[in-house]
Parts: structure tokens; sequence; C-alpha cells
């Protein structure tokens, strides 16, 4: 039965002495607590052996991992700012933790919202936010980098390709990821035995969905995710939350299955979770509390129940052990009135009891936990792992390049033409606003005006058509963050992406480019002949591939699609006010505007190219009103539009081209620039990096 009590509402009891609450500060284990003690051989390290496991080892392989923390400190810049000497010392996140992971088992990081579980995982997959601060050591088979896209990652944020179904999703997927030596149809068995797996069967034809189509439910998608990145059995698989949105069958199911794939496949599996069932807590090997960054316990997960009763904080026979440890962690609720039942009090065996607030208790267990024979386990534990250098983990064979470019245009273009916003809606516009432009400049004939006429309608296609790319930013930030998922997990390189982007496209531009193009081109009577139109249309086309690589570079560095489309904007407007058509080329500033800007401005070759196209080989009134001589679109080009003569309409074309080629260059070099440097910058601080006491703000 249930009783309401006071604000301060834990009780511990008051034993004496020789019943101290805390037995494990005295070093007395019992039997349940023993720490499993087989220490890793040699040989057993990154072989793909491991002690007492069934294996079927027909699609595991590899080398397993070992990955082991010791002293692991993370540190983010303080909001209150700094203290008394100018310094910021930052706020502590995770404070000198211990721990390690083995092959086989799964290692559940538990604690209140908040206690830094994503932090913990980030920071042992090398994926820490830039504003962060790390000390400390992360081994790996005992080598200190974790080689990059060599571990599985499930983030808690579901970034999915939306208008793919779950089928496609995870056959796309199979088809980027699962090696050469499996045919295809067995990518294929593999792909539905994994969405069958993940319980996903009844909806393998509906569409991910996204915010313009309800699809799937927010649990759907965490399981596509979870499908996504164990078609491969990895040998080290970080879950943040894989049981979010999930129902408690589902979650059972879910991390039943991933339990029986790590025994089978020796895979390590770190799963930051909230709130297991007891079931689904009988599947965990090991435990590791957290509560604001430090250590409650780590040991095996059946062990915890005991340590909380023998620290005076036995868990109540009606409740979730899993429940009860974070009720008793967590101090974010302090001044709501717990309950104390009679289960409790029955545990406590007729002792007296004392009230205690939660942030108390949570430092008995903190200080129980540090001088306990768990905390000196895994001490010695890390210790020894760490110290034997094992196989160095490597992500396993993969699709090859060619399998991997094909599997990414396919998937490219059909999300493109299912997703409204990419190019179609884009195109709707074109077309009207193309119509509009022929219509306002209908038959535009071969008066002086005309002149002026053609120049502002040439220059109007140019930059309306290339800065309207903008308008596709999201659907394209959003590709943009699944290949930085899929990338960061190791699913394919940069130069796939860059090929599958650039062939799915094409199409789609080549239509978007041709048809208002047509329009307004014949609307307007444009220079007459084939040949002409075309070079007009191909003008427009690169021009608009252009800005899309330029997007492109800009998408990689910016964190949201507004940011993107802010700065890419930006860009644009400034590249189109040096084009050399509001401001005369002869009459652009230097140093800055002339040199280098209207070399590097795009829209600058684009109506060179264009205005050459139109004006050479027509003539005009040299003034308005007849019988005045004539001047040759030659000399309109030079005299009046300022633009070179001395080299062919072809070389603006190729310029543009090349520019192309060198934006996708660009961003190549961006992406794997920061590959490589991260790790870099990151091993520099952590070397340089020492915490002080005083960066724990508050926390003791
Ligand atoms: N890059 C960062 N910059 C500033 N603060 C951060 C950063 N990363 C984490 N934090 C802070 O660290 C604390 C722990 O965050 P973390 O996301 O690790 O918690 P969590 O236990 O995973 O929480 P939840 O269960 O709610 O997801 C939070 O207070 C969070 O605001």
């Amino acid at each position: 039965m249930a009783s309401a009590n006071t604000n301060v509402p834990r009780y511990i009891p008051n034993l004496s002495p020789s019943k101290s609450p805390f037995p494990l500060l005295n070093n007395q284990t019992s039997s349940t607590m023993e720490m499993e003690s087989p220490l890793p051989t040699q040989n057993e390290l990154g072989t793909g052996r491991q002690r007492g496991s069934f294996r079927d080892t027909s699609s595991c392989t590899g080398a397993e991992a070992f990955l082991t923390w010791d002293d692991l400190w993370v540190t983010v810049p303080s909001s209150s700012g700094t203290d008394t000497r100018g310094k910021n010392n930052g706020k502590a996140i995770l404070q000198g933790l211990n721990g390690y992971a083995q092959p086989s088992e799964i290692l559940a990081i538990m604690g209140p919202s908040g206690s830094g579980k994503s932090t913990l995982l980030d920071a042992l997959a090398g994926r820490l936010a830039s504003n962060t601060k790390q000390s400390g050591l992360i081994k790996v088979n005992g080598r200190k980098s974790l080689a990059f896209g060599t571990s599985a990652y499930v983030t808690q944020d579901d970034e999915l390709t939306t208008t793919l179904t779950v089928k496609e999703s995870i056959y796309y997927s199979a088809m980027l990821q699962l090696p050469e030596s499996m045919t295809n149809s067995e990518k294929k068995e593999r792909a539905e035995t994994t969405i069958r797996d993940m319980g996903l069967q009844e909806v393998m034809d509906t569409r991910i969905g996204g915010w313009y189509n309800k699809g799937l439910s927010g649990g759907q998608k965490r399981r596509v995710s979870i499908c996504i990145e164990i078609l491969t059995r990895p040998k080290l698989l970080f879950l943040d939350e894989p049981t979010s949105g999930l129902d408690s069958a589902a979650s059972y199911h879910v991390m039943d299955r991933i339990e029986k794939l790590t025994k089978q496949c020796g895979m390590t599996v770190i799963a930051s979770i909230h709130q297991p069932s007891s079931e689904v807590f009988d599947l965990f090997h090991k435990l590791c509390l957290l509560s604001f960054g430090r250590t409650v316990f780590f040991g095996p997960a059946s062990a915890a129940y005991e340590f909380f009763t023998l620290n005076g904080f036995p868990c109540p026979t009606k409740r979730n052990p899993s429940d009860h440890y974070l009720r008793t962690i967590n101090k974010d609720f302090d001044n709501v009135s717990l309950i104390q039942n009679e289960d409790t009090e029955q545990g406590l065996e007729g002792n007296n009891c004392k009230l205690l607030t939660t942030e108390e208790a949570t430092n008995i267990l903190v200080e129980s936990y540090r001088l306990s024979q768990f905390s000196q386990e895994v001490k010695l534990r890390v210790s020894e792992i760490s110290n034997k250098e094992g196989r160095i983990l490597e992500k396993g064979s993969h699709a090859c390049f060619l399998t991997q470019s094909i599997a990414l245009t396919k998937r490219s273009f059909v999300n493109m033409n299912r997703d409204l916003g990419y190019y179609w809606l884009r195109l709707g516009i074109y077309i009207s606003i193309s119509v509009c432009l022929g219509t306002i400049f209908y038959d535009i004939g071969y008066t002086f005006d005309s002149i002026q006429a053609r120049g502002s309608m040439l220059m109007f296609i140019a930059t309306l058509l290339t800065f309207m790319s903008i308008g596709g930013f999201p659907s394209f930030t959003q590709d943009m963050m699944i290949f930085e998922r899929e990338r960061l997990n190791g699913h394919y390189g940069v130069t796939a992406f860059i090929i599958g982007n650039t062939l799915s496209s094409t199409p789609y531009l080549l239509i978007n480019t041709l048809i208002p193009g047509a329009i307004a081109y014949y609307l307007a009577g444009l220079h007459k002949g084939f040949e002409h139109f075309l070079f007009f249309v191909l003008v427009i086309f690169v021009s608009v591939i252009l800005v899309e690589s330029l997007m492109m570079i800009v998408a990689s560095m910016v964190p949201n699609y507004l940011m993107g489309i802010i700065i890419g904007s930006g860009i644009q407007g400034v590249m189109m006010l040096n084009a050399g058509f509001f401001r005369l080329p002869d009459a652009l500033p230097n140093p800055f505007w002339k040199y280098p800007m209207y070399y590097i401005a795009f829209h600058r070759y684009a109506i060179e190219g264009l205005y050459k196209n139109e004006f050479k080989g027509l003539s005009f009134p040299r003034s308005q009103g007849e019988g005045s001589s004539t001047i040759t679109g030659e000399e309109i080009i030079e005299k009046i539009w300022q633009m070179p003569m001395s080299y062919s309409k072809w070389i603006d074309l190729y310029i543009l081209f090349g520019m192309v080629v060198l934006y996708r260059l660009m961003f190549f070099v961006v992406i794997k620039t920061s590959e490589k440097i991260k790790p870099i910058l990151r091993s520099f601080s952590v070397a340089h990096y020492k915490p002080t006491k005083q960066s724990n703000h508050g926390v003791p």
C-alpha cells in the first residue's frame, strides 16, 4: 500500500556499524556482485573468438571490438560565464568515467535525462560536438583511434529519405553496404529478414513520410534506422535510445533481436536507454548508470539490484528495478513528494529510517561505487584490455564503388521524382515566369530599344533561374544530412555521393531549363536558329548545375537549411551584383570588385556567353528614329556591354563547366579535409586539455 510522504522523501536505514549500509566500502562482495573476470587473451583480442558464446559466423567477419575508456572527462563552455579571474572553466558533462564494452555483450547506459548518456556515446564514437573538450583515454582493441566509418551509430534523430518506402530504404542500403561476395538476391533476402526481425513487415510498402505526408510512426522510423545499421552486423554498434517511441512489446522484440545478433556475430553493443521494462533489462549484460556525468554503478546488470539494496535503497517489490534506479538518482524533481510504500519498509527490516534528498542519495551511491569492488574490477579490466593491442577495427568488405554509385544514383533519382519540392515545384514556377517574361518581351524586334531589352531579359533569365535553385535547398539539405549519417557510419564515400547526385539531378535540371527556356526564347523571338537556342539552354543548364554545386559546399558547412538559404542567397547576390550588368565592367571599382570578384562571379561568364550568342551576327540602329546608321552586335558587346570579344562564346561555356568541376572538387576537399582534420584537432585538444575540479559547477 502506498502512502504519501513529505517533501524530502528518501529514507535509508539507520544501521549499526556492523550492518553498514555501505558494505562495498568494506570490500564485502556477495556472489551476485562478483564481476565476471575472464580477461581476453592476446589471441582473443580482435580475432573473432569469445568464450562461451554461440556463433553463426556465416555473415559475421572481421575483428571484434574491445572498447575501453579511462578517466573520461567532457566539458562544454559554461553559460554562467567567466569566474573572477576571467576564466570560463566550463561545465563538466562527464566526470572521470571508466568503463569498457566487449564482444557478444550489450552495455546499457542508463541515467536520468541530461545525465550525459548521449555525450558518452558521442565521445566513444568520436563524434563529440566541436564546442566540447575531452580528456582521458579511449581505446579500441588497445589502439587509440577509432578509424573513420568503422562503427555503426543509430543516433536519436532518424535521418531517413522520407519519400522511400521501408522496403526501398533497406534494400538500397543493403546494395550500398553489403559486400560484392553476396548476390543481389542474397542482399534482398538479408534486407527482408532484417525488416521482419524489426517487426516492420506490415509497413514494408509504406513511405517513411515527412512534414508533407504522414508515413511511419516515430517508433517505426526508429526501427528503420536500426535496420539500416544492423544489415552488415557491425562489430561495434552504438544505439542512442533504440526503444524510444516503442511500446513495451516492440521494445522487447527489438532488443531481443539485437541481443541475439550480438551473441551470434560477436558484436559489441553500447546502448543508451531510458525506461527498459524488466524483460528488456534482463537482456543487458552490463549496466552503466550515470547521474550528472558521474558513475553511480558500472557492472553486471543483474548486480545493480543488490548494489542498491546493500546501500540502503532496496527496490520495492512492485516496482521495476530499472525504474527504481532512475527514481533514486533523478535530482530534477526533488521538490516533488515521492512515495514510500510498505515494501520499502519491509525491506528495511524494522530499522529506523532517515530522510534524504535524492541529491544526497545519489552522492552516497556515487561515493559507495567509487570505493566498491565493482569500481576496482572495472579499473583492472580496463587496464588489462587497453594494454593489449589487437587488430585494427575495420568496417569489413563493402559493395564496390560502381555498385554504390549505381545504387545512389537510382535512390536519388527516385527521391527527386517523388519529392515535389526538389524540382517539380520549381519547374512550375519557372514555366509561369517564362510565360510572363515571354509576354513582357514578346516579339522583341531589332529596334534601338531592343538592345537594352535583350540585355535585361538575358540577365534576368541567367540570374533568376540560378537564384531559384535555392528553392530546392530544404530537400537538398535533407539529402546532405542523410549523406552525413551514412558517411560517418562508413556506408560509402564522398565520390560515390557526388556521382550519384550529379547523374540523378541532370535529367531534372535539363527539363527545368529546356522547357522554360524554350517558352521565353521563342515568345520573345531571340536570335533565330537552333544552334543559338541550344547554346542559350546549355548556358542556363550549366549555370544551374554550378549553383547546385555551390549549394553543396554551403550545405556541407552549415548546420541547417535556414542558414544555408541565407548564406547561399547572400553569395549569389554578391556574384550577381558584380557580374558586369548593374555596374559595367570598366566602372567596377578596383581592387576588390574588379579583381578578383569580377573573375570569380559565375554570372559574368553566363551573361557574357548569352550576350555573344544573342548579339553577334545581328545589327541594330545606332539611335532611335528612322534613317540612323547601324551598329553591329560585336560593337554592342564590346562598346556597350564592355565585354571582351577576343574569345568565343564557347569559351565562356567551358569556363562555366570548369567551375562546376571545380566546385564539386571543392565539396570533395571540404568533406575529406574535415574527415582528416577533425580527429587530429580532437586528439590535439585531448592531449592539451586538463579538466579542473572547479569545472564541475556545483556538482560535488
Ligand atoms: N555540445 C554541447 N554544448 C553544451 N551543452 C551540452 C552539449 N552536449 C551536451 N550538453 C549538455 O550536457 C548534458 C547532458 O546531455 P546529454 O545529451 O548527454 O544527456 P542525455 O543523458 O543523453 O539526455 P537525454 O536522455 O534527455 O537524451 C545536458 O545538460 C546537455 O544540455
